[in-house]
């Protein structure tokens, strides 16, 4: 057992009698509810020269999130995943209550993968030492949380970012994230923290809010996992089933024809994102002419061409600065099923949001 894995040992089962609000733990690693056990646990690694970090979920793991772990064991010593389904970025109307919670296999997951991360030794030192689990009454202690587009509260507002592209269909969506964020963070204090690529906009007000809030933690973007056939790993696609899934495949081919238009010299407005709506306008006038057993409806949110930083939206790109190509499509629900059809968790009856982009580089 190597050093560090054993001063570990210690320190955390020293901590697990702290862990008073901590779950059965049937895995390598404590689970934490509370705040003021896991800021222990921190301030011991920190004692001792070790690195954290910290890589927040909603749970219901898939390949994105362990690419995501992956990246943080590479490049810390110690990695604390949170897995908590924030209230306040959900506005009154979406899909809080039927967000997938996969508790069990979540943590099936994440012992396998400290298994294999254990095997790895150098090429990735770092092991998942910490899951952070915490209570909604944990993390909104005063007031209830709020997802009202007014409601009261402590939160942390990063405009105007947030307001475009997902803020637009979605306006408390990146209130609830930034507050949720500062609040982990707060609780963590990781040296690192690890983002997913397939969040685009996430990603760019978690760098603002770092950096105009002075956080003193580093931020690390992760490329999007996909599935073999494109489509951008996400919780909610159990939720698609296969018909839902192969039509909803059409955002990334989408962004895929506006990225080779730029590839091959494009950088006008009309002639990168052209292509994409061509595509997008051809599948969604096909599905509408199928019969209700064979379609599946959707509406292109948006399809945006945007500056990485600020996410205005760009009538030419600038080619030393490159830019963000995104998109989402709101999947309608099935109107009819055929027997024996996969049409996912929920019977097809549960409307999905697909959102996914592409980074177009600088080239000189
Ligand atoms: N396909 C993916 N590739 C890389 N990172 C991902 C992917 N999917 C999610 N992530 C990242 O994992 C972190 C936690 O995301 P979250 O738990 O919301 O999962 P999710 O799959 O994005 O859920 P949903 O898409 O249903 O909102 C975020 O940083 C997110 O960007
Ligand atoms: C960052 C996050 C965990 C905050 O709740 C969430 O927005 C997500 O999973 O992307
Ligand atoms: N990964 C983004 C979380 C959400 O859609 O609420």
């Amino acid at each position: 057992m190597s050093r560090w894995i054993r001063s570990f040992s210690t320190a955390a089962s020293s901590l697990l009698a702290d862990a008073s609000h901590s779950l059965r733990q049937p895995s390598s690693f404590p689970v934490f509810r509370d705040v003021s056990p896991i800021r222990k646990l921190r301030r011991q690694l920190l004692q001792k020269d070790r690195t954290v970090g910290f890589v927040p979920t909603m749970g219901a793991l898939h390949e994105g999130h362990i690419s995501l772990i992956r990246q943080a064991a590479r490049e810390n010593t110690d990695v604390f995943v949170s897995i908590y389904v924030n209230p306040t970025q959900f506005g009154v109307n979406e899909d809080l209550s039927s967000y997938p919670r996969t508790w069990d296999s979540d943590m099936q997951k994440l012992e396998v993968l400290n298994k294999e991360l254990a095997d790895l030794k150098q090429e990735a030192p770092g092991r998942i030492t910490a899951i952070f689990a915490p209570t909604s009454k944990i993390m909104y202690p005063t007031l209830p949380p709020s997802s009202e587009i007014d409601g009261e509260g402590s939160f942390v507002t990063i405009t105007p970012l947030s307001k475009k592209l997902e803020g637009s269909s979605r306006p408390v969506f990146f209130r609830g994230v930034a507050t949720v964020c500062m609040k982990l963070f707060n609780a963590v204090t990781p040296d690192r923290v690890y983002f997913g690529q397939k969040d685009v906009q996430q990603t760019v007000i978690i760098k603002r809010m770092v950096r105009d809030f002075l956080v003193g933690t580093e931020v690390r973007i992760v490329p999007t996992a996909r599935a073999a056939d494109g489509l951008a790993m996400s919780s909610r696609n159990v939720y698609l089933g296969d018909r839902r899934r192969s039509v909803g495949l059409t955002l990334h081919r989408a962004l895929v024809a506006a990225e080779q238009a730029y590839q091959a010299g494009k950088i006008a407005r009309a002639d990168i994102l052209g292509p994409a709506r061509a595509i997008t306008n051809r599948i969604v006038a096909e599905q509408q002419a199928l019969s209700p057993t064979e379609r599946a409806l959707f509406e292109a949110d948006y399809i945006s061409l945007a500056d990485p930083e600020t996410l205005d939206e760009l009538e030419v790109v600038d080619p030393s600065k490159g830019a963000v190509l995104s998109g989402a499509f709101k999947m309608a629900p099935l109107e009819e099923s055929k027997p024996g059809e996969d049409c996912g968790l929920g019977d097809g009856k549960v409307p999905v949001r697909l959102i996914d982009n592409l980074i177009l580089p600088s080239r000189d």
